[in-house]
């Protein structure tokens, strides 16, 4: 497959600046797919924010690039212009005082994936040391934005390195089940489980790819499946019910799966019924591969039972509600590591008892 297959996928977020200094944020707006690929932009940290919680931005790392991005369309946009006003030296602990605040709003809006508050305190950190060095708000500003962009290089780095990891693993003309959407539409671009897949399928080692329909957002039937078609990898969509027929047909080679947070112990958080699909697969001897940056991996937490797992909206689950009737919609589950097979990352592929 010639990398030129690859044009067909749009970034799915990025920081951009007009000639006049005002930052704006382009990113994929996720809601409307497949019907309409539709490239959003906002100059407002709050409308990212707004786009997070939503679902129209989501993936773990994307959600790191766009909470950084977040913070630097404040401090571009709002926080150091009008300080800048008032003379730098004085006007600086109220900058900070605001961007703490932003930064903290920002890292809330969504809790599982650890990559949105990753990316927000990294910037922090790098606006602190600025600010040690004497650099005014605008300076700062400048800093953020500078680091947002290295930020996308990275990510695409990242997925493209461990997408050579972990092609490495399946065997040729392999046939892959995957669970939600870890593809470029998840990440800046390029994508994690999607990586590997689509490193595999450049070599012609993919025979097709099995996709969860992924109850109750449905990344998987809108965004995986049209991801793949846009790239020419050959898929085949199902229900989440079915994996377990089609792994007892023998119809899968391996499940690769993205990430949310990776404890330390290896266990991993990763969209609702994942879990299952991992059970399933060592049940059928399947090798069940996760596919994450880095950045994913939360040494701070000792074990998956840490990690927070976000509750979203009832009406997800059932549009018009009925009496008596209540909706548990926890939005993730921890595999625990013992189902896991190997973590891949941009440094090589793992067992996961030597995440930490
Ligand atoms: C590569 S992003 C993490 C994923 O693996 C993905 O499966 C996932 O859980 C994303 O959840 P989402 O709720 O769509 O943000």
């Amino acid at each position: 497959m010639a990398d030129a297959r690859f044009d067909r996928l749009p970034r799915t977020v990025e920081l951009v600046r007009d000639g006049d200094g005002h930052a704006g944020f382009a990113y994929v707006d996720q809601r409307l797919l497949p019907a309409r690929l539709h490239i959003a932009r906002t100059g407002d940290w709050r409308a990212v924010v707004e786009a997070i919680k939503t679902l129209a931005v989501r993936g773990a790392p994307a959600l790191g690039a766009a909470g950084a991005a977040a913070m630097t369309l404040w401090a571009c946009n709002e926080g150091a212009v009008p300080l800048q006003a008032g003379g730098c030296c004085e006007m600086r602990p109220r900058f900070f005082e605001a961007l703490g605040r932003i930064a903290d709003e920002v890292a809330d809006a969504r809790p599982t994936a650890v990559n949105l508050a990753w990316g927000v305190r990294r910037l922090e950190r790098l606006a602190r040391v600025r600010a040690d060095e004497g650099a005014s708000p605008s300076d700062i500003a400048d800093a953020l934005f500078a680091e947002v962009k290295r930020m996308e290089v990275e990510d695409e780095a990242a997925n493209r390195a461990l997408g050579v990891h972990g092609a490495a693993l399946l065997p040729s003309n392999a046939r892959v089940l995957t669970h939600c959407n870890a593809g470029s539409l998840a990440t800046v671009f390029f994508g994690t489980a999607l990586g590997v897949v689509y490193t595999a399928a450049a070599r012609g080692g993919i025979e097709r790819v099995y996709a969860d329909e992924t109850r109750p957002v449905g990344q998987g039937a809108r965004l995986t499946a049209w991801e793949l078609s846009r790239i020419g990898v050959p898929c085949t969509l199902i229900c989440d019910n079915m994996a377990a027929s089609l792994m007892a047909r023998s119809q899968v080679d391996a499940v690769v799966v993205g990430a949310d947070r990776i404890a330390a112990n290896g266990d991993t958080a990763n969209k609702i019924g994942t879990y299952g699909v991992a059970v399933l697969a060592r049940h059928h001897g399947i090798p069940f591969y996760v596919a994450a940056p880095e950045s994913t991996i939360d040494r701070s937490i000792p074990t998956g039972a840490d990690i927070p797992i976000e509750e979203r909206d009832p009406a997800e689950v059932l549009p018009a509600p009925i009496t008596g009737v209540d909706v548990w919609n926890p939005a993730f589950d921890v595999t625990p590591a013992g189902f896991i097979t190997r973590i891949i990352t941009e440094r090589g592929a793992f067992d996961p008892s030597e995440v930490a």
